[in-house]
């Protein structure tokens, strides 16, 4: 059997996506690693599906499994992808669709300059399970890592689970060290997404991201928004900011607690292509 796919990015966030509109897609893990395995197979940090909508108030379904083969509940550099990708291969006249993710439902919209602004949805600030020294705000914590660091972090979901910590120098930071040493700890029984943010000014950040299941990326588009909005919790970002990446930039907007998060960035296709896979 042949099995169609594009391969795309969102600020060297890049992906593997896969038209499931007409054919169903059986992700198995020996499938999924054949996607995203850069020596043996097509490589990319996640593998993207687009469903047909599973309920009427949604355009899609979108499914997002990362290159260790864990699925997840939010992408924001693959929604745009996603919204590119539908309207390139005519899935969709509709210029503003609707998505459902395992854990959120997006508004994904084309703008002007081949650019796709995304509503990200209400960020969830709840606080973590186990009891922790923190800030009076309960977004900031202090953790103890089994590598001896120590790290004061802020947590956001966004409908994946996101760990901001604040660094004065993006280029510098342990991103892969402390990245594991967070992922590993008791507080994450689900693993999480680590962002190092370093604040230029309240309209301008750097970060990088290591994030669950791939590793560092070029881009996080959930963890640029976490970013903000952990940013803004502590008081130091205005409502619209501009991340950088290592992979290209991201615009950011966030009004204040129960409001959405809007991301807007890039959507890039590379190539389309097919691989034998046995049915
Ligand atoms: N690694 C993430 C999924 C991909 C998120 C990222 N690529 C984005 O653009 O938001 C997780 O397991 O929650």
């Amino acid at each position: 059997m042949k099995l169609s796919f594009t391969k795309m990015h969102g600020a060297g966030n890049d992906f593997v996506v896969i038209d499931a509109t007409r054919t169903p897609f059986l992700p198995t893990p020996e499938l999924l690693a054949r996607l995203t395995d850069r020596h043996f197979g097509v490589g990319c940090d996640q593998v993207l599906v687009i469903e047909p909508a599973s309920t009427p108030d949604v355009d899609f379904d979108y499914r997002i499994y990362n290159s260790d083969g864990s699925e997840s509940g939010q992408c924001g550099n693959g929604s745009r992808c996603f919204a590119r990708f539908v309207h390139d291969n005519g899935l969709s006249g509709k210029d503003s669709i609707r998505v459902r993710t395992i854990s959120s439902v997006l508004e994904l919209r084309r703008v002007e300059g081949g650019l796709v602004r995304v509503n990200m949805g209400v960020p969830r600030l709840e606080p973590l399970e186990i009891p922790f020294n923190a800030s009076p705000r309960s977004t900031l914590y202090e953790l103890c890592l089994d590598n001896g660091t120590e790290v004061e972090f802020g947590t956001v979901n966004m409908g994946n689970p996101h760990a901001v910590i604040e660094v004065a120098d993006v280029d510098s930071a342990a991103v892969s060290e402390i990245g594991q040493a967070v992922q590993r700890n008791r507080a994450f029984p689900e693993s999480v997404n680590v962002g190092f943010l370093q604040i230029h000014d309240a309209g301008q950040v750097s970060l990088r991201v290591y994030e669950r299941g791939a590793g560092e990326t070029l881009a996080c588009g959930s963890g640029a928004c976490a970013a903000v909005v952990a940013g803004r919790l502590w008081g130091k970002l205005a409502e619209s900011v501009d991340v950088r990446v290592r992979g290209g930039a991201l615009k950011i907007e966030w009004q204040g607690e129960g409001q959405p998060v809007w991301m807007t960035g890039p959507a890039e296709t590379v190539f389309s292509g097919e691989i034998e896979w046995p049915n």
